[in-house]
């Protein structure tokens, strides 16, 4: 039965549109239940209060969801290139028209502030707005023929049908950084959301449905990962897999997919360097600091994780750092003013605490921290530590949290070592005036987004990727649309 009603739970308290808000997962074109009946439990991570529950399903459901898609795919690669785009118009409007509602939706079942769930909801629809666009910009090749009597050309295809597992700390826009650029491609998509974040992505699902994407062509299977994870995986019929999270999982997914050759974009964890030189604008790297590096209270893969500063200005970056990190205010991201929200769970909580326990025994100075914390929700206060060396588990692993490591360090040779010593190559950050040095340091650092005196750097107009450990392929930009094409050479002969 498809559930049209608003829903009685806490998450839809407060929207204008409470339909947003869907119990049910949307599979093969219909909002249904687990085929079990079972369902999971969705929890505010500031206050530890269930507000919902959504589908608890499993391999049948997402076959189900693959089987619908591939019969959707069909016809929606058949309509023009600019159908497509006029489809993912309306959904960019509907996106921006609801942006209150599925800002609020967002910081209930994730915590960041409200401000940074709206501006979400912007840089998500960002890329329905750009594929949109993109979707008409497919082209292919005539290619010069090597005799005369033959006629060389390139087409680009739709892969097919697409599959997206996406993570809980930006619950839209990592999912339509892969839906749209599929839908303009004239793909099919089926997202699994995390199970932590399910109601953004049904909510953008409500939106997608009303904006015209045909039934089947998307869908929004909640549930437990591992079940649904090999569905998409295993299943033949999928023929690509984009995948945003952990570095770990990835490389599971990695050689699930092998099975089947599928097609792979990995965009996975980070340990991003922010490299203050003497020659830095002090005030700008300050504030690019704070940008970077506790933006969604530290949960994002380009935050700044490891924060290095040259003997001559560490001194003064660092009191400087301490001054602006110590006026943060933390709480309920509903609450007026709130910049730091709680981390999305006690799983969470529990990695930055050891990161930080671990920095001080082995020597590091607590500059700001431990400011008084809500009695209840998944709480860190931001903090500043200097006397950050080698060894310590902030400089070695993504710690995604509110907790900024400063190192110091000589000379340019050693900060581009240090920068490049890790297993990660997904974004890092420098600031100098030196354009000699801003060319060397640019081209020395081994990653796939280098931010040079800027602190907050994404957008859907730049290809968004890593390399080494943190993946490959590229979102956004006219790259992106890529991922979703397969190029197909023909050769005309007897001309
Ligand atoms: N590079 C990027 O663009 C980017 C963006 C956001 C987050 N991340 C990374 O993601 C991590 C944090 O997100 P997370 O905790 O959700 O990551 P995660 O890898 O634990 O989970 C990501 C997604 O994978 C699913 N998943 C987990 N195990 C699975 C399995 N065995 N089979 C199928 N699906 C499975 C989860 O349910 C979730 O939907 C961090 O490492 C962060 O750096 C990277
Ligand atoms: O967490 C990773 C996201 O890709 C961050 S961003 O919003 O794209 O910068």
């Amino acid at each position: 039965m498809d559930d049209r009603s608003p829903l009685p739970t806490a998450i839809a308290d407060g929207l204008q549109r409470p339909d947003l808000v869907r119990r049910q997962a949307y599979v093969a074109g219909r909002w249904c239940d687990a085929d079990a009946g079972e369902t999971i439990q969705v929890t505010d991570p500031a206050t530890g209060e269930v507000v919902g529950s959504v589908p608890a399903c499993g391999a049948a459901e997402t076959r189900r969801a693959i089987e619908a898609a591939q019969a959707a795919q069909l016809a929606w690669a058949a309509r023009s290139a600019k159908e497509r785009a006029t489809v993912l118009r309306r959904w960019f409007e509907l996106m921006l028209t609801h942006q209150d509602d599925l800002a609020r939706i967002m910081t209930r079942e994730q915590g960041k502030p409200l401000a940074e769930s709206r501006g979400e909801i912007g840089y998500a629809a960002s890329f329905i707005e750009w594929f949109g666009e993109e979707a008409k910009r497919a082209y292919g090749d005539l290619i010069p023929g090597p005799t005369r009597d033959r006629r060389i050309s390139v087409l680009k295809q739709p892969v097919g049908v697409c599959a997206a597992i996406t993570p809980w700390n930006f619950p839209a826009a990592m999912i339509t950084r892969k839906v749209a650029p599929a839908l303009a491609a004239g793909c099919a998509i089926v997202v699994k959301p995390s199970e932590l974040t399910p109601f953004s992505a049904l909510a953008m699902a409500v939106l997608a449905e009303q904006a015209g994407v045909p039934p089947g062509l998307l869908a929004v299977v909640t549930g437990h990962a591992r079940p649904i994870g090999a569905e998409l995986t295993g299943n033949p019929i999928v023929r690509k897999l984009s995948f945003t999270g952990s570095t770990a999982v990835g490389k599971q997914l990695m050689a699930a997919c092998a099975g089947t050759v599928k097609r792979l974009s990995l965009e996975l964890g980070g340990n991003a360097p922010f490299i203050v030189f003497d020659d830095a604008d002090l005030d700008a790297a300050v504030a690019g600091a704070m940008a970077s590096k506790f933006r969604n209270a530290g949960q994002t893969c380009v935050c700044a994780n490891r924060i290095l500063v040259q003997a001559g200005i560490h001194d003064r970056f660092v009191e400087a750092l301490a001054a602006a990190v110590g006026a943060l205010k933390l709480g309920n991201g509903l609450d007026p003013g709130v910049q730091i929200g709680p981390l999305i769970d006690d799983r969470a909580l529990d990695k930055v605490r050891g990161h930080v326990a671990d920095a001080l025994a082995k020597g590091a100075r607590q500059i700001v921290g431990g400011a008084p914390l809500p009695p209840r929700g998944a709480f860190f206060a931001p903090t500043v530590l200097a006397g950050i060396e080698p060894g310590m588990r902030v400089l070695r692993e993504e710690t995604f949290g509110p907790v900024a490591p400063v190192t110091r360090f000589e000379t340019e040779e050693q900060a581009v070592q240090m920068a490049n010593d890790t297993e990660f190559g997904l974004a890092a950050y420098f600031y100098s005036r030196d354009i000699g040095r801003i060319t060397r340091v640019t081209e020395r650092l081994e990653y796939g987004i280098v931010g040079v005196n800027e602190g907050l750097i994404s957008t859907e107009v730049a290809p968004f990727g890593g390399i080494k450990e943190s993946g490959f392929g590229s979102e956004g930009s006219r790259y992106g649309l890529d991922e979703y094409l397969s190029r197909k050479y023909v050769c005309l002969g007897g001309q």
